[in-house]
């Protein structure tokens, strides 16, 4: 009998693939990074085709680091970054265009134009549950429409598909020109600005604005349910893929938060705080996104409110490769714990403009608060803090949107490892912050949906039954000197502001 669940999680900086038991315990994983391409200031894409070389190579690898067979393996799920966009030729298989990565800022002019109509920014929040903005998937499928050659035509001819990268990686999995399955699930199609948050199809009016031909949507489908097979003679040959979700809401399943009012917090590339708000959907008037959490084959769907951060470990990263100030990402730690405090200095990274909550384009990344008593050790805190602050700013807006007042944090993802950060964020949102033994919360929420699916587990039950706490930092900080910091990092964030001219 198969004993294992492998997961695809196709990330923003890596893919990788991860094989894990019925206790939820990682027994193999195999991981490549991809090439980041910034052609411009504020571009960001990824080739789709090296995207895909990864993904089968990290497949092989898996099995191979963990001696496993097909046999062993009961399905297979997929988890991605969300939004990033490609658009493919559905005859010879080849990307029109790089992937537009979800960072990506040249919409800019598209989403401003949109945002002209009644309703400005938020004129299409009530059926999307999402504001205009750069970060989602619909605005870039029509900026590849208008800027390369002829694919309008194409698109209109029906020759041309859209995916996001669960949709890219399924169709080239199950046969690609030959037959290849064309299907996106509700979490991700949510994260397009194109479906209906109730109906979970593809609004034809929004489609029609956007400008995006139907005929290039993939099929929406459940997040958990059989789709199909990769190709018998590939990686993986024959093994039926049965769950889709978007990496967030894949972390807030792995992380059992499966109750409203249960709330993680992903600490990669950018930050996503994720509440679960139960079968309805609830509408933010404090910048945040409503999204949709999981559907469960035909289960009621399950939506959450999302507070979205573009930037928190990627700052890390930019310490280190393009300032070269530490020379690995846990580095920064021992740098930060030089110094007894930030001494003065805030660091707000709008690299991709601000998302929630505050959602606006035209801001750019500042220091505040240099003085000449500022070092080294000061702005590595300052980096780390802002992740902190951050996250504090979208915590209060969900507190105000659903009045769920967070009595603990569920956190996971590469930043936790983070000792001090994990201390300042307990202290700057006076809860405790709880990190699993299994961090990798993305791909077991993947791996779950695939499992339910072909009956490896059983219901939720079995998820939270291997849910285990490994460590919690509680608060410590005072009042006082909490607030007092806080009141500093929101008058940083004003100086952001406004940068970029329309
Ligand atoms: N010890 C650490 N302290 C601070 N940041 C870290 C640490 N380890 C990793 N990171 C950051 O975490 C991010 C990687 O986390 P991960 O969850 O793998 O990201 P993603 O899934 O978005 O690719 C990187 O941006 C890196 O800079
Ligand atoms: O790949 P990650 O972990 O950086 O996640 C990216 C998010 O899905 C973007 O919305």
């Amino acid at each position: 009998m198969a004993s294992y669940i492998a997961a695809i999680d196709q990330g923003t900086t890596s893919t990788r693939c991860i094989v894990f038991d019925h206790a939820g315990q990682v027994v193999s994983v195999d991981q490549v990074e991809h090439q980041q391409i910034l052609p411009r200031a504020g571009w960001v894409e990824h080739d789709p085709m090296e995207v895909w070389t990864n993904t089968r190579q990290v497949c092989a690898g898996a099995l191979a680091k963990a001696d496993l067979v097909l046999s062993e393996i009961a399905a297979v799920g997929i988890t991605n970054q969300r939004e990033t966009t490609v658009v493919w030729d559905r005859h010879t298989g080849e990307p029109v265009y790089n992937a537009i990565v979800w960072q990506d800022t040249r919409t800019d002019a598209i989403v401003n134009e949109l945002a002209r109509g009644e309703g400005g920014q938020n004129r299409y929040q009530s059926r999307t549950g999402l504001p205009l903005a750069t970060y989602f998937a619909g605005p870039k499928i029509r900026w590849i429409l208008d800027n390369v050659d002829g694919a309008r035509e194409r698109a209109e001819r029906g020759e041309l598909m859209f995916g996001t990268m669960d949709t890219w990686v399924l169709w080239n999995s199950t046969g690609g020109t030959e037959g290849g399955l064309h299907i996106t699930d509700p979490t991700n199609a949510s994260r397009t600005m194109l479906m209906d948050l109730r109906t979970l199809s593809w609004d034809p009016d929004i489609c029609a604005e956007f400008g995006v031909p139907m005929s290039m949507l993939p099929e929406i489908r459940s997040s958990s349910e059989i789709y199909g097979h990769f190709r018998e003679r590939g990686v993986l040959g024959g093994l039926p893929i049965a769950g889709i979700l978007g990496d967030q809401q894949a972390a807030t399943f792995g992380q059992a938060c499966l109750t409203p009012g249960e709330a993680k917090n992903t600490y990669g590339t950018g930050n996503f705080l994720l509440l679960n708000t139960g079968t309805e959907p609830v509408l933010s008037e404090n910048g945040l996104v409503t999204t949709v959490g999981y559907k469960i084959d035909d289960q009621p769907t399950v939506y959450c409110l999302e507070g979205s951060i573009a930037v928190t470990g990627s700052l890390v990263q930019w310490m280190r490769d393009n300032l070269g100030m530490i020379g690995s990402a846990p580095e920064i730690e021992q740098v930060a714990a030089s110094v007894e405090d930030n001494g003065g200095a805030y660091f707000v990274p709008a690299f991709s403009g601000l998302f929630a909550p505050h959602w606006r384009s035209d801001a750019r990344g500042v220091i505040a608060g240099l003085t000449r008593f500022v070092n080294r050790g000061h702005l590595a805190r300052a980096v780390l803090e802002a992740t902190a602050f951050q996250t504090r700013e979208v915590a209060e807006a969900m507190n105000a949107d659903s009045g769920v007042e967070l009595k603990a944090l569920k956190v996971d993802g590469g930043m936790v490892n983070n000792e001090l950060l994990m201390q300042f964020q307990a202290d700057i949102l006076d809860v405790p912050v709880i990190r699993p033994k299994v961090n990798e919360t993305t791909a077991l929420g993947a791996a779950y949906a695939a499992g339910l699916a072909v009956g490896f587990w059983s219901g939720e039950k079995d998820i939270r039954a291997n849910w285990a706490k490994d460590k919690e930092w509680d608060p410590k900080m005072s009042k006082q000197v909490r607030e007092q910091q806080y009141a500093e990092w929101q008058k940083a964030v004003t100086k952001t502001f406004g940068w970029v001219e329309d």
